[in-house]
């Protein structure tokens, strides 16, 4: 079987980083989102079959690079945080590999993503891989320290290691309107991060409307945001197809009018593989494959390796294993 994980033509230009813009509040001002016009398009993806079955083996082993594989529980521990970073070395059992004909194949997730206190840790037990950590700094996941406190997390998670910071942003600061404020802070906190890349939080299920999503995904990506993100998984609504569609066509307009690519993070409640399958679509229908690399789109989420290892094996051989075959931690 030959599966293509990643695209990457050889030649193909390297990834341009976000280097910001000035805040432009007549553009901010333009932007408006018609819930039921997105909701209807939303709709669409899932409605039919998402993915032809012969290609969705490799769409799963592509998920699984595309994938943030996160613990944010108030109860980790370094020997949790371990055994994540030991399932980020080998996400998929040897048989199922051997099953796919890729033995020998190095699949990797795009990162693994911890609380600050055990960034040290992970980067200890991912040495001599090419996987990054990822910090949720600036007091995730409400973002609401003193501003000099965040920046100082941030710091500190990019000295211990980080390679990418998940900063939040104040929802209180789009409810209001105060665009100049979060472009200053998003401006600080990009700052902060040097070299590390920096994925911006919106917590879009606090921000009322689709048009607020917009403006705080149009605010953070020109005061130069790697990616926008939705949610912490904290919230009480996270990540969705219709908000996802506002946030990717505000990537397409800011891709349009700069040049610039920015990243795309669903997160929170996505844990089953059929969801992926469907962010999977929306992303190629709206973006394009381009976009379904490591550097343009990951998952935000702490348990759906589980579920794309149990629907490979399920594809492979007609039945689903026992839980206990692929425990996450
Ligand atoms: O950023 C990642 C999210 O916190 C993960 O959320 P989840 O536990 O619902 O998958």
């Amino acid at each position: 079987m030959s599966l293509k994980i990643v695209d990457k033509p050889a030649g193909a230009p390297v990834h341009k980083r976000n280097p910001g813009y000035p805040l432009d509040l007549d553009w901010v001002e333009r932007v408006r989102m018609n819930r039921s016009a997105l909701e209807r398009r939303a709709n669409t993806i899932g409605a039919r079959r998402t993915v032809k079955k012969d290609y969705q083996l490799a769409w799963l082993l592509r998920a699984i690079t595309l994938l943030d594989l996160t613990t944010l529980n108030s109860d980790d521990t370094p020997g949790r945080v371990e055994r994540l970073c030991a399932k980020a070395r080998n996400p998929l059992r040897r048989d199922i590999l051997e099953q796919l004909g890729m033995e020998g194949r190095i699949i990797r997730p795009g990162a693994v993503c911890v609380y600050h206190a055990f960034v040290k840790t992970a980067v200890g037990a991912l040495e001599g891989t090419s996987i990054p950590v990822a910090a949720v700094s600036t007091g995730f996941p409400h973002g609401l320290a003193p501003l000099e406190t965040r920046l100082g997390e941030i710091e500190a998670s990019v000295q211990d290691g980080a390679q990418e910071i998940d900063i939040v942003i104040e929802r209180g600061m789009v409810l209001r309107g105060d665009w100049q404020g979060l472009y200053d802070s998003v401006r600080a906190f990009r700052k902060a991060c040097g070299a590390a890349h920096i994925k911006t939080i919106l917590g879009t299920g606090e921000l009322a409307t689709q048009t607020n999503v917009a403006k705080a995904s149009l605010v953070c990506m020109l005061a130069g945001a790697d990616f926008i993100k939705t949610s912490t998984g904290k919230e009480k609504v996270n990540a969705n197809l219709v908000t996802s569609l506002t946030m990717i066509r505000m990537i397409r307009w800011f891709a349009e009018e700069t040049g610039i690519e920015i990243g795309y993070k669903p997160a929170g409640g996505i844990a089953k593989a059929a969801d992926a399958l469907r962010y999977m679509a929306l992303m190629k229908e709206e973006l394009g494959t381009h976009w379904l690399q490591p550097h343009l789109f990951r998952f935000g989420a702490s348990s759906l390796l589980t579920d794309i290892e149990r629907q490979l094996e399920h594809g492979l051989t007609g039945r689903y294993a026992a839980d206990y075959r692929q425990p996450m931690v």
